[in-house]
């Protein structure tokens, strides 16, 4: 815990400048028209558990129309917005995520992705009902389109082994509003406010847009944390532990953290996929080799969900399910 001199920002913690080894070769950059598509997640996906994917056919149009009714909602006076709150898990919440302690510089919209995302909040605007919904049919088409392009470049078949998982009716998907205000300068320090501590993200895939403004840092290895430069016409898209475990340790599941910005508020939209919560999370058949061996021990995501919001955010989550 650190000490600072507005009493508001005394429980969050501080980050440091991001620093890396001169051997970072950048993120990679994945084009979704082209044909080796496929190869190249793969490659990033082993290599770093995270690219950026561009040509990916979403109108930047359709982003920023939604952006806007984020940046309205977040712009209400602050006993409007406590109507949709607090987030358990899902609604309203400011500066805590989740239910353990942890908390961050933002406030953020935490809904189910699929049926009526709104329901859990005090919203009607119908302009925020229906961007939001163009938008979600429009990423899960494209996710879906990832995870069959991840599919060819794995060589495994059936192609929508992986893409079934996060697009079946009973498919736990969840959506998440992030807005990072301009954070206070922090006199002299030499560090930013966290504004969405250091974690793994638990599902298969999450995809990530935002605007035009910085924070967001990945570790391509133990300690090192490199910052991505933002791009409001592109998504991100990291590698959650339940592909790590499909793929058996062979993607990595990257960590991620926010840094508060100085200067310019930032807004994130994350689409989460996740699987049914009875599917049983194991490696892939397809995928090993002879004799090889699963490094993890069997669990449905109903049971991986349930101890991972039993574990404040940076645990490592995985390793209770390691052999
Ligand atoms: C501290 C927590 C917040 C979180 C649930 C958890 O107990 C541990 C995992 C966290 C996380 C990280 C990725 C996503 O933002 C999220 C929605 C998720 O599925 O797992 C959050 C959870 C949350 O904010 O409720
Ligand atoms: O807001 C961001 O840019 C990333 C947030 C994040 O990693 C999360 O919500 O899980
Ligand atoms: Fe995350």
């Amino acid at each position: 815990m650190v000490v600072l001199a507005n009493p508001a920002l005394d429980s969050i913690p501080l980050v440091g400048s991001p620093k890396h080894g001169a051997r970072f070769p950048g993120i990679p950059v994945v084009d979704l028209s082209r044909p080796g598509a496929g190869e190249a997640i793969v490659s990033a996906c082993e290599e770093l558990g995270f690219f950026k994917l561009v040509n990916h056919g979403i109108p930047v149009e359709l982003m920023q129309r939604l952006e806007a009714e984020a940046v309205k909602f977040f712009s209400l006076p602050q006993v409007e917005k406590d109507k949709s709150g607090p987030a358990n898990p899902f609604g309203y919440g400011d500066k805590r995520i989740g239910v353990n302690g942890d908390v961050g510089w933002l406030e953020y919209l935490l809904f189910v992705a699929t049926s009526d995302p709104l329901s859990c909040t005090s919203m009607t605007a119908c302009s925020f009902r229906s961007a939001l919904s163009e938008y979600l049919v429009a990423v899960r088409k494209m996710a879906s389109d990832v995870l069959r392009s991840m599919a060819e470049g794995l060589k495994i078949e059936p192609r929508d082994a992986l893409s079934k998982l996060a697009m079946d009716e009973h498919s736990d998907g969840i959506f998440r509003l992030n807005h990072y205000p301009p954070c206070p300068p922090l006199q002299g320090l030499n560090r930013s406010l966290t504004g969405f501590g250091e974690h793994t993200d638990p599902q298969i895939i999450s995809i990530l847009r935002s605007n035009d403004s910085s924070g967001l840092q990945i570790s391509p290895e133990d300690g090192s944390w490199v910052s991505v430069p933002p791009d409001q016409a592109s998504f991100f898209i990291n590698v959650g532990d339940s592909l790590q475990v499909l793929t058996n340790g062979r993607f990595r599941s990257v960590r991620h953290r926010v840094a508060a910005n100085g200067v310019k508020p930032r807004v994130s939209m994350i689409y989460f996929f996740g699987p049914p919560p009875a599917q049983r999370i194991a490696p892939l058949p397809q995928l090993m080799g002879e004799g090889e061996q699963s490094k993890y021990k069997e669990f449905t995501w109903g049971e991986y969900k349930k101890a991972a919001y039993r574990s404040r955010l940076g645990d490592n989550r995985l390793v209770q399910f390691e052999k």
